[in-house]
């Protein structure tokens, strides 16, 4: 039967959600989806789809389910999520670089523990959460990362534009970007949320240090993890293929939010 699911934001990453729930690898009893664009989700629910997958135009119509996924961006996780677990819903944040403002971070953990809901934050596209978080019961001296993203992956990000840096001019991988991870999730709001994931099961957004480089002749977003501490070091390399749909979006991160949603495992691996 499973839970009522909301998803926030019809693309990529929402899209794959709904399949994945069609082919019944995640099991919902109702779907209720919301897009600023109600007409892209209108025209992909065909009339012969079943009854409990549901388009709505508004916020206030799509909140009535257990739990929402929110995959629609940074903006998306400001206006709603506070009100998401005020409505009673759990929530799966994919767009988690909207944390780094601590204001809005503080009010949603409060909220969170106000209502006794639980907020969600996928490992996405990145690999070592389960033993970074692990490792955090003990001292945690370094946390970083390193974001290697071919053009495509970065353009048009805040920095980038702010800094006069035009990464389709660029002839050699290089550092666009060096800083905290609460730096990398403002400036690159649709590149790298994996940096405020990778935070928060660590040192914290201030802690936590980003790199991200332009490569014009990668093909991939790879994401290089260090980390050190009373436990000796945890080294992480994930090499993704992008979306075919986003290639800002690595294909990771879309299997990363199913396996999140599957309630059907018997037995659970990873911590
Ligand atoms: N944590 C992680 O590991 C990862 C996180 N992400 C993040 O996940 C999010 C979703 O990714 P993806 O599916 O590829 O994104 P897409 O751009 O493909 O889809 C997002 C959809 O949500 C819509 N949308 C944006 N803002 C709102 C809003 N305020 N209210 C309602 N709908 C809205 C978009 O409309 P419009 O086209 O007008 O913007 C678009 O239709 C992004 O923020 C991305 O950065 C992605 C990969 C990895
Ligand atoms: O998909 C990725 O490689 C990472 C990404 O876009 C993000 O964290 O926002």
């Amino acid at each position: 039967m499973g839970r009522a699911i909301g998803i926030l934001g019809f693309g990529t990453i929402g899209r794959q959600l709904l399949t994945s729930i069609r082919e019944r690898t995640v099991s919902a009893s109702t779907v209720r989806i919301f897009d600023r664009h109600p007409d892209r989700v209108e025209s992909s629910i065909d009339p012969a789809s079943p009854a409990n997958v549901v388009a709505v135009r508004s916020f206030d119509r799509l909140v009535d389910v257990d739990l929402v996924v929110e995959a629609a961006g940074q903006g998306a996780v400001r206006e709603y999520a506070v009100d998401i677990l005020r409505a009673g819903c759990d929530l799966v944040t994919l767009s988690v670089g909207a944390l780094a403002d601590r204001t809005l971070r503080e009010q949603v953990i409060e909220t969170a523990e106000q209502t006794g809901q639980t907020v969600f934050v996928p490992s996405g596209a990145i690999a070592g959460l389960d033993a970074i978080t692990a490792a955090g019961n003990s001292d945690l001296e370094s946390v970083s990362l390193t974001t290697t993203k071919p053009p495509n992956g970065i353009a048009g990000a805040p920095y980038l534009d702010s800094h006069g840096i035009d990464v389709h001019e660029i002839t050699e991988p290089t550092t666009v970007f060096e800083g905290s991870a609460t730096e990398a999730a403002e400036g690159f709001p649709s590149n790298i949320n994996v940096a405020l994931a990778l935070s928060l099961a660590g040192v914290g957004p201030e802690r936590t240090t980003v790199r991200i480089v332009a490569d014009p002749d990668g093909q991939r977003n790879v994401h290089r993890i260090a980390v050190s501490g009373a436990m000796g070091d945890i080294e992480t390399t994930v090499r993704n293929d992008p979306s075919p749909t986003n290639p800002k979006t690595s294909y990771l991160a879309v299997l990363s939010a199913i396996e999140l949603l599957r309630d059907d495992r018997t037995v659970q691996v990873g911590t």
